[in-house]
């Protein structure tokens, strides 16, 4: 294949930068590589790890003459770093992000987008609980789908981003970010905020029964545990950033839970029942219609049972 972009700048190098450098470099996708992440330590285990052609110690520096620059920061930090950028991107740039929320994101870097550089956000669809340079493989996007949000996006920056996500391994599909961010708030937001607060539960519970919550788990719990092991500040910027959505799912999420506690304390076995024939024939048509794709390997270097 031949190269989509000369110059990538990657800001923030963890899980998904990293991923990226691996996937772009598997795929002859791009010329160089140049990184660059806020401590110095990251950029040593970068470095080390051979992530990039060039490990820089600014932001600026790194998207200097850089015809794709990508924020790959928790989205809390992406406005600021626009901020600092933007008086640095190359005219007929490309600047993309891969925050988990789109509409914060969009309405913090914006404004920072100098005329003539595209501003195309986007959003891989793959991930695990494990954060930093060590973190990334190239096989992360294969088969993971991208969204990319065409709210604002121009026709041929939008194709080019494509070609390399495609490039990477994933499918790629474009929609707005209201939609975007509605959708994972209950595809992927609620369901980590649920995690948490089980294993918070447990963990209060350990106090009484000592280990044996963690002894005797079995796998359901496990997952759990995995998805709260996840970074902490990468979340919170998550709940911050996506707040209405995750309120409003999490506000029915109460109810359902409610009518449920509501037909166990009342022994209402039909109630049970008909709620778990329901939720287990959603699950079967997913996997009928072959659009389990994103359930496979999540756990991958996560120990997982
Ligand atoms: N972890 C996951 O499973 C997924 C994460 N995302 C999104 O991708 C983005 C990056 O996430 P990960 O790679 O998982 O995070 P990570 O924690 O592995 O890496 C984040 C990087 O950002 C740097 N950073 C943090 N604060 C900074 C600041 N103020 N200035 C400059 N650099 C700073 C860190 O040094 C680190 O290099 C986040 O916006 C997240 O929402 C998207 C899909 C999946
Ligand atoms: O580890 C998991 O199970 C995930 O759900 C990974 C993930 C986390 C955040 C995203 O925005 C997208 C994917």
């Amino acid at each position: 294949m031949s190269r989509i972009y000369s110059r990538v700048a990657l800001i923030g190098l963890g899980l998904i930068a990293g991923s990226m450098a691996l996937a772009m470099r598997r795929g002859g996708l791009v010329g160089e590589i140049v990184g660059t992440a806020k401590s110095a330590e990251t950029r040593e285990a970068a470095a080390a790890r051979g992530l990039c052609d060039r490990i820089v110690a600014t932001p600026e520096e790194a998207v200097t003459g850089a015809d794709l620059v990508v924020l790959a920061v928790p989205v809390g930090v992406m406005g600021e770093i626009a901020e600092a950028i933007g008086p640095y991107l190359a005219p007929g740039a490309t600047l993309t992000d891969v925050g988990s929320v789109k509409r914060s994101v969009m309405e913090a870097v914006a404004p920072h987008v100098p005329d003539g550089v595209h501003f195309v956000p986007g959003h891989p669809l793959a991930g695990t609980e494990r954060s930093g340079p060590d973190a990334g493989f190239a096989e992360l996007f294969d088969n993971r789908y991208c969204l990319l949000i065409d709210d604002a996006a121009e026709a041929e920056p939008l194709a080019r981003l494509t070609r390399l996500w495609e490039g990477m391994g994933a499918r790629v599909e474009v929609m707005d970010a209201d939609h975007h961010d509605r959708v994972l708030a209950v595809t992927s937001h609620t369901p980590h905020l649920i995690a948490y607060t089980m294993v918070g539960v447990a963990d209060d519970l350990s106090r009484v029964t000592d280990s044996e919550v963690i002894r005797y788990s079995a796998a359901g719990f496990r997952d759990f545990t995995r998805i709260a092991a996840s970074d902490p500040t990468m979340w919170r910027d998550v709940f911050l950033n996506n707040r209405d959505a995750t309120l409003e799912i999490l506000g029915r999420f109460t109810e359902e839970l409610f009518a449920l506690q509501r037909a166990i304390r009342k022994g209402d076995g039909d109630h049970l029942h008909d709620y778990f024939t329901r939720t287990r024939a959603i699950r079967r048509g997913i996997i009928e219609a072959g659009q389990d794709t994103n359930a496979a390997d999540f756990g991958r270097g996560s120990g997982k049972a």
